[in-house]
């Protein structure tokens, strides 16, 4: 049963309770105002037989006729529908004339309490639902009034001389009283049922119009807001299905706004049957998510922890398992992993390896549009070969940096997530979007920090690098225990060149010494232009004579080089001068002041040797 026709049905029953009480109410009232009339007619009607009956029977002993007072009575009582009259004689009369006839001794208790108290009873014979009524009045001795009883009665003033009983029929009276009552009650039952329906025609638009009401509320709260209530009068019922439909108008009208505001923010189309409440909730919230994220990502330091981030919201947010994060190098046309399936740095693992050392292989990269392979598996070459053939798809989607595709987004379903991926596509596009300006800015800085460090004619790292990172490099050194030693190293007589050849041939000498060098280095060994002609390098993890040789080697490397200038073939000669931590010094600066002394001193020497700080070329001996 419905809510409203609960409130139908509550309405009608107090209207039915209120009904019955009511004809149980008149019908019990009506019966008891009938029985209390009865009586009093009763009263009255037997008063006045029995005065009629006391002045008969006097004036039959004055007229000497009272030997016939039997048959008077019967015509009395006939005369006065009396169904008894009986006549009892008091002790008084008794005493005076005799007991008289048999029917004039008292019959029953009532008689002789009359008798016995002078006072008169009056009352229905079987109790309240009896049908006669009885009445035992008392003639009183009297010398007062038309006729004196001390006449001819031997009785003190006051004493009862006798009584009279009579009975009348009030059933008739009983049964016009249950007549009367039930006529009442059976128009005011008419009466119920005629307000009953009348209710129910005024209660009916109300019941209706709450039904739809409930229904359409109902539905709202799953956020379809297309029900209407019909307005079925001007009252106040139908102003609540006005209001009621101008609310759902409103809200509707606003939440499609706002959905559409919100879909253009994803970048997609509004779905017109989708739930409009969840929908747009569910896109709010991860909206409210791309937010946070953007300020997270804004915060992080690096690219790396920007990607890792992305890595995290694709893992947590998306659910996603398998997926690759690549970063472009456009000019090298290079592209590595970042992230693979939540790792970072991660072997490649869902395109072919060769897209590494050539990133135009990626359709990604070389379109800069996103390649969708949910719908069409072949798209891309490049997808890996074994995940291909175990039924899985693709969607990659490149991030855009300074006018070009900086990164790319990989992401591999297996064929029963295609679903959920294209319903998240938005939403990972809107994390992306918010990515790309802040990994470009990231990019840029980190660049910009890369060339304050670096020397721009020779590509090597500059001295302000050193100042960075010397301590780094000790706290490394005494954390791994491990030796490193610095090299100073000049050209010798290199203000010849600029004199003979003029400062380009200079420079171009500098880079092709800045490639020799590197060419016999390790990957860890650092190369730093130290100020004009003069370099150092630094070799950890590398003692004084392992040093020795590998500065040796340097050398002759030099030695050896033919520079072609200006068409002619020029030699140079390096001088290389030796310090080593920690066993010469403590301090990095101080063996960096060392080398340069071991420099000086192989210069002074004849130039073209490495020469190892001893700790006589420091007279001094003191700290630098
Ligand atoms: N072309 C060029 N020359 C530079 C650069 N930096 C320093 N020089 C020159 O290198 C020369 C260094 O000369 P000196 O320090 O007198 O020493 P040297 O001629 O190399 O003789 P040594 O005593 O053997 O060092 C100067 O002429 C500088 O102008 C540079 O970046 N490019």
């Amino acid at each position: 049963m419905t809510s409203s026709s609960r409130l139908q049905t509550k309405a009608m029953g107090a209207l039915l309770v209120v009904m019955l009480t009511m004809m149980l109410v008149v019908g019990l009232s009506s019966m008891a105002l009938i029985r209390d009339f009865s009586v009093r007619s009763a009263t009255e009607h037997t008063r006045t037989a029995a005065e009629m009956i006391r002045v008969s029977l006097t004036e039959a002993m004055l007229n000497d006729t009272i030997d016939r007072r039997a048959s008077m009575l019967r015509r009395l009582a006939e005369v006065n529908s009396l169904n008894e009259a009986r006549v009892i004689r008091g002790e008084r009369v008794i005493a005076q004339h005799g007991e008289g006839l048999p029917m004039e001794t008292p019959a029953d208790d009532i008689d002789r309490q009359v008798l016995a108290s002078g006072e008169p009873y009056f009352g229905l014979v079987g109790g309240l639902f009896g049908e006669e009524f009885r009445a035992t009045i008392p003639y009183i001795a009297s010398s007062n009034g038309d006729i004196n009883c001390m006449a001819c009665h031997q009785a003190p003033e006051g004493v009862a001389l006798g009584a009279v009983t009579l009975t009348v029929s009030v059933g008739h009276m009983k049964t016009a009283g249950m007549v009367t009552a039930l006529f009442l009650v059976v128009i005011m039952g008419l009466f119920g049922v005629l307000s009953m329906v009348f209710l129910g025609r005024l209660l009916r638009p109300l019941v209706e119009t709450t039904q739809e009401v409930r229904k359409a509320a109902r539905l709202a709260s799953g956020g379809d807001f297309s029900q209407r209530v019909h307005s079925r009068s001007r009252d106040e019922i139908g102003q609540i299905a006005n209001h009621f439909n101008e609310m759902a108008d409103a809200i509707t009208h606003k939440l499609t706004e706002i959905r559409d505001h919100v879909a253009r923010l994803v970048n997609t189309a509004p779905d017109p049957r989708a739930n409009l409440l969840e929908e747009t909730a569910t896109t709010v919230s991860g909206l409210v998510k791309v937010a946070q994220f953007k300020q997270a990502i804004e915060e992080d330091q690096t690219t790396e922890e920007v990607f890792f981030r992305i890595s995290e919201v694709l893992r947590t947010e998306f659910g996603m398992a398998h997926f690759s994060i690549y970063q472009v190098d456009r000019d090298k046309r290079l592209m590595d992993t970042v992230v693979v399936d939540g790792v970072l740095h991660e072997e490649i693992r869902w395109c072919r390896p060769d897209i590494l050392e050539q990133s135009t292989i990626c359709r990604a990269v070389r379109t800069g549009h996103a390649i969708d392979g949910l719908e069409n598996r072949h798209l891309c070459r490049a997808f890996d070969s074994e995940a291909l053939a175990d039924g899985r798809s693709y969607l990659c989607l490149p991030i855009i940096q300074s006018g070009g595709v900086g990164s790319v987004v990989q992401l591999v379903v297996p064929p029963q997530n295609i679903p959920a991926l294209i319903r998240a596509r938005p939403l990972i596009s809107a994390y992306l979007r918010e990515a790309a300006p802040v990994l470009q800015a990231k990019g840029l800085m980190a660049s910009l920090r890369e060339s304050s460090l670096k020397d721009a004619m020779t590509g090597l790292r500059n001295r302000r690098f050193l100042e960075e990172y010397s301590d780094s490099l000790v706290a490394q050194c005494k954390r791994r225990q491990m030796p490193m030693t610095l090299m100073m190293l000049d050209l010798d007589y290199f203000k010849t060149v600029n004199d003979t050849y003029g400062h380009d041939v200079g420079d171009q000498i500098l880079r092709e010494l800045a490639g020799i060098f590197q060419a016999h280095l390790r990957e860890s060994d650092l190369v730093i232009r130290y100020g004009g002609e003069e370099f150092m390098i630094i070799l950890l993890d590398t003692g004084a004579e392992a040093a020795l040789d590998v500065a040796n080697k340097i050398r002759e490397a030099v030695q050896a080089h033919p520079f072609r200038v200006a068409g002619a073939e020029l030699h140079k000669t390096l001088s290389i001068g030796l310090a080593a931590y920690p066993d010469d010094a403590q301090a990095f600066w101080q063996v960096l002041k060392y080398a340069d002394v071991a420099l000086y001193a192989a210069k002074e020497n004849g130039r073209n040797q490495v020469v190892r700080f001893t700790p006589e070329m420091w007279p001094s001996g003191g700290e630098y």
